[in-house]
């Protein structure tokens, strides 16, 4: 049962502003595809089926980093998975925008410019704050209603996500109801064996207050990737530092420092850090203990011995929460940490859930499957703060409109 509407409450043949996930990796400028466009582009088929009119509102990425990118080759990639043609128009809410979606007609699907390349979009702010926004203001009356299907981005109080349900119909799509429910029924279910939580990505601050708020359910955390090093750093080891231009340590430290030395402090007996770390030497893996390192270098992976001890871990758990790749997992060389981890899961019959939109590609990279596992979803952050009880902004407002 949910508590908001749904797309099974929607008329057919209506103008709609459809909110989606489309986050996706960006290597060298090109967009890659991820599972987040193929579970949207089934609940942009069914609206399509339903000779709805469809504006997809979506983000990429955020300001000042690489990942920033346009949405106009996320809109080819949409085309792909629906197979009919999808527009792109390079603009949110201006006059290109409105232009745009007044020429929509039954069946079609218009792509918006990135939302985070208008200024009222990103700032954390209370929906109703963000329902006053000449942002949602401009474009809440071009449309009949609205339909959030961004389960994976339900934890930001941005303006796409919380501000349009406050001020017109709004209902959840497929992907939010789906998530929703399972994730809903996963923090309801109780373990008898031991229960690991497997934590790295490059979204330390997602996860740090995480650890704190599962301490009654999780028994053990293996910790990789950046929020790893970050934890190393505060347990007197020389890494977890921003070198050779990386932006992903030092503003994620000075923001969370005191919270993760408490959390080492606190937990200590239960987190397990890294005890080896991999790094790239003459183009080959290389790999260093925690112990030895002095250098400055960019590890881009937990090691051999760190991987069999989580994956020894993995085997002996009765369920397993997974969220963030414990290396650069995209690079076959630094994919051990992650795949030696997943292997582990799919190979003993845990309950588990693998979570994040670029974690949950290493699956079928490497050569696993969705069977495997007990859920795999689209969601990172938004899926670990639902295992804290905690909820969504982005689902509350469409209880609320509800
Ligand atoms: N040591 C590392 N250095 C750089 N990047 C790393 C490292 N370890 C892991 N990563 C990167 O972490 C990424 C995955 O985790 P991340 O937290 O960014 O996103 P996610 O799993 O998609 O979750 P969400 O859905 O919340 O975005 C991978 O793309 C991987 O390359
Ligand atoms: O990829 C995600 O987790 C969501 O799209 C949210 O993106 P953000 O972490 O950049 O806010």
């Amino acid at each position: 049962m949910t508590t908001f509407k749904t797309l099974d409450d929607l008329e057919a043949g209506q103008q709609l502003l459809v909110r989606i996930d489309i986050n996706a990796p960006v290597e060298d400028g090109v967009v890659q595809d991820n599972r987040r466009f193929a579970r949207h582009a089934e609940t942009l088929a069914e609206l399509l089926e339903n000779d709805h009119a469809v504006a997809v509102l979506a983000h990429q990425g955020r300001p000042g980093r690489d990942t920033f990118v346009s949405l106009e080759q996320h809109a080819d990639i949409l085309a792909d998975h629906l197979d009919r043609d999808v527009d792109f128009v390079a603009d949110t809410f201006g006059e290109d925008a409105l232009t745009a979606i007044d020429d929509l007609e039954s069946g079609d699907v218009l792509v918006l410019e990135n939302a985070r390349m208008c200024d009222e979009e990103l700032p954390e702010e209370e929906p109703e704050v963000k329902a006053e926004t000449e942002f949602v203001q401009t474009l809440a009356p071009e449309f009949d209603a609205y339909v959030n299907d961004a389960y994976s981005a339900a934890h930001r109080s941005h303006a796409s996500l919380v501000g349009f349900p406050l001020v017109m119909d709004a209902y959840a799509g497929r992907v939010m109801e789906a998530e929703y429910t399972a994730n809903s029924a996963i923090q309801e279910q109780e373990f008898d064996g031991p229960v690991t939580m497997v934590l790295g990505g490059t979204k330390a601050e997602d996860l740090i207050p995480v650890i704190e708020r599962v301490d009654d359910t999780v028994d053990r955390f293996c910790l990789g990737g950046i929020v790893g090093e970050l934890f190393l750093r505060a347990a007197g080891h020389d890494v977890g530092y921003d070198v050779e231009g990386t932006e992903f340590f030092d503003h994620q430290w000075e923001d969370h420092q005191e919270t993760i030395e408490r959390v080492l402090e606190e937990y200590g007996d239960r987190l397990h850090l890294a005890s080896d770390l991999a790094y790239e030497d003459d183009g080959e893996r290389a790999e260093e203990a925690v112990e030895d390192i002095e250098k400055e270098t960019s590890y881009l992976d937990v090691g051999s011995d760190t991987a069999d001890e989580y994956a020894g871990l993995v085997r002996e758990s009765e369920a397993v929460f997974v969220k963030g790749a414990l290396g650069v997992f995209e690079d076959e060389r630094f994919a051990d940490g992650t795949v030696d981890v997943l292997s582990a899961i799919a190979e003993t019959d845990c309950f588990s859930v693998i979570g994040g939109g670029d974690t949950s590609r290493s699956i079928e990279m490497y050569g696993l499957e969705e069977d495997d596992f007990g859920h795999v979803s689209v969601a990172g952050g938004a899926y670990v703060r639902a295992l804290t009880g905690e909820g969504l902004v982005g689902v509350d407002v469409l209880e609320r409109a509800a």
